[in-house]
């Protein structure tokens, strides 16, 4: 039987081309290094390394070894959940190198010996655990990282779920026509819980246990990405406004204030009595108690409905040159991770309330996961996980389009350090 080697679909020309992409990709590493970038620049191109030996990784193998290999993941998955679930990693000497036998792990977590082996084999396998001997394990950098970590194990916990739903696309799609999700009620997930007539918080509603864990763990996946993320707001600190009233900045589905938090605390000087944390009655009843969120004006909306902080010139003509008067309404909007919950149709309705809303001087900021296409694994995972709710991550020229339907330009794009979540500054056409 070939080894995985010489049935790689791989030329020796190929994988010369590979080797010298990882050269590059070391070299320009090592530049970073030398130049005084800081560590989170340094993480991008150390990503950039990683994908490309994960791209040479993957070429290498065989058409079959990567099927199996796929099939590892759903399992490891679990089983990783398990683990986080009992505290199963924490009783292995952090130091990846002192191991734990199975018996003294098992006896320590109340587990039968036999399953713990079973269930550390998917780990060993999928790299997350290294077995020593025939009987013990130690941790690796692959576990340790995910040991007192909630926002990875948040994660973990929304992503099991989108799976689960992805498991019957075969029968949605049967059901619903070969098209994308667009509506709430009907989506891949409510199909697959049965409850197709509902909507996904309508089933978790419930179970409070399913409503309380959801919100734990959107709320520790949502510093996944980068807070306050690559734009610098302090421009609005600057900026000359007459009316010492108008609102300079409001986060519309802001949730429980901890963005607007971290852009406040990174803009010295932005009066937090100036922002504006806009999102449902019930999720604003909720919100943190840090200072600068108690000054924050709160005003609960329904971002399907009109935008209640308006800003609009009205001009006077007169001989010597226009008057202008402008009532208070935001400098900035800014709406983070909230567009992708929805298809077009939806994101263009809360993109055209706000763009009516806004003054000819005001911007609105979306902030979103900017798709490369074809996209990055991750982003082509998140955008399937989006489906699988209705919603979509997008591609700049997904955004153009639904930005110039609902009456906007983008006026800069700031791409993200150290993610793939950038910064659409848009101002009405
Ligand atoms: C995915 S979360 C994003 C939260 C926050 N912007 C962030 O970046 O972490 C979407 C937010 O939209 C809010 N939301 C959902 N439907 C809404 C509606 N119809 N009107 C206003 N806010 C809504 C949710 O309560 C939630 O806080």
């Amino acid at each position: 039987m070939p080894g995985p080697i010489s049935s790689s679909a791989l030329s020796p020309d190929q994988l010369d081309a590979l080797a010298a992409e990882l050269t590059q990709a070391a070299t320009r590493l090592r530049q970073k290094n030398n130049s005084n970038g800081t560590k989170k620049e340094n993480l991008g191109t150390a990503s950039i390394v990683a994908n490309a030996g994960i791209a040479a990784l993957r070429s290498l193998m065989t058409p079959k070894d990567r099927f199996l290999d796929l099939m590892l993941i759903p399992a490891a998955m679990g089983v990783l959940r398990v683990f986080l679930h009992w505290g199963a990693l924490e009783r292995i000497p952090r130091d990846c190198v002192t191991p734990i036998s199975y018996a003294k792990l098992a006896e320590q977590l109340g587990a039968e010996v036999g399953l713990l082996r079973r269930l550390a084999w998917t780990l060993v396998a999928a790299g997350f655990l290294k077995q020593v001997g025939t009987d013990q394990v130690v941790n690796t950098p692959n576990s340790v990282v995910l040991i007192d970590n909630p926002t990875l194990k948040g994660v973990l916990d929304v992503v099991s779920h989108q799976v689960s739903a992805a498991m019957v696309f075969p029968k949605y799609f049967e059901r619903y026509g070969r098209i994308e999700p667009t509506q709430q009620r009907g989506s891949p997930w409510t199909f697959s819980r049965g409850q197709p007539d509902k909507t996904i918080w309508e089933i978790m509603q419930e179970d409070p246990d399913e409503v309380e864990g959801f919100a734990k763990s959107m709320r520790v996946s949502s510093r996944f990405y980068p807070m306050p993320g690559p734009y610098d707001f302090s421009w609005i600190v600057d900026h000359p406004i007459e009316d010492k009233s108008r609102p300079l900045l409001v986060d519309v589905g802001g949730s429980d204030g901890e963005v607007l938090l971290s852009i406040l605390r990174n803009t010295p000087s932005l009066p937090p009595e100036r922002c504006v944390l806009q999102d449902l009655p019930h999720v604003l009843a909720m919100t943190r108690q840090e200072e600068e969120i108690k000054a924050l004006k709160k005003v609960p909306i329904d971002f399907f409905k009109e935008e209640p902080v308006k800003g609009e010139f009205s001009g006077i003509l007169t001989d010597v040159k226009p008057r202008l008067t402008l009532s208070p309404g935001a400098l900035v909007y800014h709406i983070r991770r909230t567009l992708h919950d929805y298809a077009d149709a939806d994101a263009l309705n809360i993109l055209r309330l706000i763009a009516k809303a806004m003054a000819p001087d005001s911007r609105l900021l979306i902030v979103e996961l900017i798709m490369t296409n074809p996209p990055t694994p991750f982003a082509a995972a998140v955008d399937l996980f989006m489906c699988i709710t209705a919603g979509k991550e997008r591609t700049i020229e997904m955004f153009e389009r639904l930005t110039a339907d609902a009456g906007l330009r983008i006026t800069r794009v700031v791409p993200g350090k150290t993610s793939e979540m950038g910064v659409l500054e848009c101002m009405k056409v």
